[in-house]
């Protein structure tokens, strides 16, 4: 298969407005800059090591919006609620940096990147070798790249140039032709997305769909939907090796016991 397998307007919507507002920081910061940036940067931390630690870690996401449900909560201070995460024990944080849909920025991920010491993934729409420097350059270590937002070829470089760089790519599907690409492609952290894209509806049976099509040695992450412990020991006992979660996280009034319950219910023999 070397066509994209899933077209939806919803992310050739957002996949628009990220080329548009990336012509716009390429005139600002030249490739070559980036490229001395990224040689000043601390070096990435091993992501998917962590990820294959015993239990489900918790990548916990600083979202303040979504297409889907639109203004989800404040958040004057992206650092403050990584380290309330880490603290509630997150073994990595995610960072939306799009900022027409999800209200992010780089320099959120700059922030959080300042402000914890474990794994930080760069959640946007990367589309371009340059969206990968630009992830290194400010302190990302695991680089999310859509499977249905890329053409074969595409996913390849760019899940070469995210290795290259010393990171980790978590390549997300959403059927069984994505996860047969991602796989084509050498991905071994494949994130399972709950959330259809056509409909934005989460459909949670799509991990235990998708689950087995992962050979053994694929670190899987079930994303989108997980509403508390109780979704989060559903994912462990399916064989989730992690979980990424989002929107229950950032409307509690309290991340770091909400972290903490997520990650308690993931422990072998932890209770939801
Ligand atoms: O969240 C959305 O509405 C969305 C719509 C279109 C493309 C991507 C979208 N979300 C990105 C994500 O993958 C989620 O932020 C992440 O999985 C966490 O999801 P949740 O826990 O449901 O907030």
């Amino acid at each position: 298969m070397t066509s994209r397998a899933s077209v939806t307007t919803v992310l050739d919507g957002i996949v628009a407005g990220v080329r548009a507002d990336l012509a716009e920081r390429r005139r600002a910061v030249p490739a070559a800059a980036l490229e001395q940036a990224v040689l000043a940067a601390a070096p990435p931390l091993d992501a998917e090591a962590v990820l294959r630690r015993p239990g489900l870690s918790l990548i916990a996401e600083v979202k303040r919006s979504s297409p889907s449900k639109g203004a989800l909560a404040d958040i004057p201070d992206p650092a403050v609620l990584a380290a309330s995460y880490v603290e509630g024990g997150a073994s990595a944080i995610s960072v939306l940096t799009e900022q027409r849909r999800f209200g992010g920025t780089l320099a959120d991920l700059d922030a959080v990147r300042a402000a914890v010491g474990v794994p930080v993934l760069r959640k946007d729409f990367v589309v371009t070798d340059y969206q990968v420097w630009e992830a290194r350059a400010h302190g990302a270590d695991l680089v999310l790249l859509i499977v249905a937002a890329l053409d074969d070829a595409t996913l390849a470089a760019l899940l070469g140039r995210v290795r290259e760089l010393g990171m980790t790519a978590l390549v997300e599907v959403h059927d069984e032709d994505e996860t047969q690409r991602a796989l084509d492609a050498g991905a071994t952290v494949v994130g399972v997305n709950a959330r259809d894209l056509k409909t934005l509806e989460v459909y949670p049976d799509t991990f235990s769909r998708l689950r087995p099509l992962l050979p053994a040695g694929v670190v899987s992450v079930a994303e989108s939907g997980v509403g508390g412990p109780g979704d989060a020991a559903a994912y462990a006992a399916q064989g989730a090796d992690a979980v990424l979660v989002g929107e229950a996280l950032v409307r509690t009034g309290d991340p770091r016991g909400a972290a903490a319950a997520i990650v308690a219910a993931g422990a072998p023999g932890g209770a939801s």
